[in-house]
């Protein structure tokens, strides 16, 4: 198997770069030979090499993961907190190598990449305390002489299927989750970014998760789930990505009758009141498309600017976008990186060459000022309708549509037009106009007059083709628990409950 060393000349930490499944807390290479290379997406090189595991392989992840499943469950609560925690410390402590990692195999610009790890790490830090709280109910008792209630028990082995725009948080949110739960995870990074999904499992090691209690599977995407969906010892599939690859599990997983959750794509409506200060609004639409290059489920893909503003709007919104700088994420003052491969700079091109061939403008966006061959130049376009793929599809890239609206149920009719619901925003400081739109829109999240919206104690999760479920929150960790209830008859009755 080829191994490279570039990367870890990189770290102040060279063990944590890996290129090896983890499984049953080893490190572990694939049977057949087959290995995947991973590229630096600002460059094009190649930074490293991962196993393929063989089918066997991942059916021996699940062996292993049955195996600790016992000894995690019959830790107290407290004990698995302990365990969260350090694993937490380490987050933090090797920060910037994590940043480093990741901004090498993901593109994020590095200052983005170490948020991304304080994010992650909030995650453990949370859960590692809700585990402590996973209480029960007492119920009172409709029959005779019986105490009522239920007590919460882990489903059993997670399997987490993750995607690539977030290499770690998305890994943490569930894994810490099951495992605050008590259960055991078999995590399946994506192919693009495996290392900090790796550099996790080596952190988690030193942290005293026990062998099997973590694992990391790698291989030919499909095969993977496939065998994790059909394993019956897999309760709980928890998934974030697309919505195609979404359906696909959910239906996969109907043979095991698994607990599924879904995070899946978004196509977020930016909705501005005729109220706003047209600058201040072009501002917050320009933070809350442009992360992560736009590769971000949250990312405000249909702009809907009400018509006495939209043109002194779209003025400040491309003044901002002129000032974004775009480069490799290692380089200081960047903003936004590449994206994450070619396959999504055509995508990005054919959606702007049908916006414009059906009557869009475009504002802004001269690919030929593209930085190298991964990189999409932030782009805007005006007039933006229903039929063009830019206001249907999710455009996971830089490109901004806006459009203009009359009125409040316009634009309510306007944002709900897509099989999307996960987060919409909405800027406007008219109290009546905000209740009425935050009640009106089809969607999991909404973000009134702010572009950060996310975090630990939240309940994140959408609504429609966006997914099942939720992560994060008082209730993240539910996804992960059984709720057994318990009849204790003939007990005689004290109280008459
Ligand atoms: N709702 C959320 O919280 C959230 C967060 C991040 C990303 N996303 C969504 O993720 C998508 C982008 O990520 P992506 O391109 O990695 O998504 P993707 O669906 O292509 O891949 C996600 C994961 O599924 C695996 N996969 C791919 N094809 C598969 C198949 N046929 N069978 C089984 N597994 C398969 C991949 O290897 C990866 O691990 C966007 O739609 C974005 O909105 C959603
Ligand atoms: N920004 C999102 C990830 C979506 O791609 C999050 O915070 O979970």
């Amino acid at each position: 198997m080829k191994l490279s060393n570039t990367l870890s000349a990189q770290l102040d930490d060279p063990r944590l770069f890996r290129q090896h499944a983890y499984v049953n807390g080893k490190w572990t290479h694939g049977d057949s030979g087959r290995e995947e290379t991973v590229y630096d997406p600002a460059t094009g090189e190649a930074i490293g090499y991962i196993p393929w595991l063989d089918a066997h392989q991942i059916r021996e992840a699940v062996d292993a993961a049955d195996a600790a499943f016992a000894q995690w469950r019959a830790l107290r609560a407290d004990e698995r907190c302990e365990r969260l925690l350090a694993w937490h410390d380490l987050l933090q402590a090797n920060r910037e190598d994590l940043a480093t990692l990741m901004t090498l195999e993901q593109g994020k610009p590095l200052p983005d990449a170490r948020g991304e790890v304080e994010y992650g790490a909030s995650f453990v830090r949370w859960f590692a305390e809700e585990g402590k709280r996973t209480f029960g109910e007492t119920i009172p008792s409709h029959i005779p002489n019986a105490t009522l209630g239920t007590i919460k028990e882990p489903v059993g082995i997670a399997a987490l299927i993750t995607p690539w725009n977030f290499p770690l948080a998305m890994i943490t949110r569930k894994a810490a989750a099951a495992m605050a739960a008590g259960c055991p995870v078999i995590v399946k990074p994506a192919g693009e970014t495996p290392f900090s999904a790796l550099a996790l499992a080596e952190l988690a090691e030193r942290a005293g998760i026990p062998a099997g209690v973590f694992n990391v599977v790698l291989g030919e995407p499909a095969e993977v789930s496939k065998i994790l969906c059909a394993e019956e010892r897999v309760k709980a599939l928890s998934f974030t990505g697309s919505t195609r690859v979404g359906r696909l599990l959910l239906e996969q997983s109907a043979q095991t009758v698994k607990r599924v959750s879904l995070e899946l794509g978004g196509n977020a409506p930016f909705i501005v009141g005729p109220d706003m200060d047209p600058k201040e609004a072009a501002f917050a639409a320009v933070a809350a498309k442009f992360q992560t290059a736009g590769q971000d489920c949250l990312a405000a893909n249909r702009i809907l600017v009400h018509e006495s503003i939209h043109d002194e709007f779209v003025a400040h919104f491309a003044e901002r976008m002129a000032a974004l700088t775009v480069g490799n994420g290692m380089e200081s003052e960047v903003d936004l990186g590449p994206l994450i491969h070619r396959q999504a700079v055509d995508k990005a091109s054919a959606i702007v060459d049908d916006a414009i061939s059906r009557g869009a403008t475009l504002v802004a966006g001269d690919q030929t000022r593209a930085p190298g061959e991964n990189f999409f130049m932030p782009t805007l376009l005006t007039g933006v309708t229903p039929e063009m793929k830019v206001w249907r599809e999710e455009n996971f890239a830089p490109v901004a549509g806006v459009t203009a609206y009359r009125d409040d149920d316009e634009v309510i009719g306007m944002a709900n037009d897509t099989e999307y619901g996960l987060a919409a925003y909405v800027y406007t400081h008219d109290i009546r106009r905000i209740w009425k739109l935050l009640r009106a829109l089809e969607y999991g999240m909404v973000s009134v007059n702010s572009v950060k919206m996310t975090g630990p104690p939240v309940p994140f999760g959408g609504v429609k083709q966006s997914g099942l479920g939720r992560e994060g929150g008082i209730t993240g960790i539910d996804e992960y628990l059984e709720t057994k209830y318990y009849c204790l008859g003939a007990l005689g009755s004290v109280s008459g409950s």
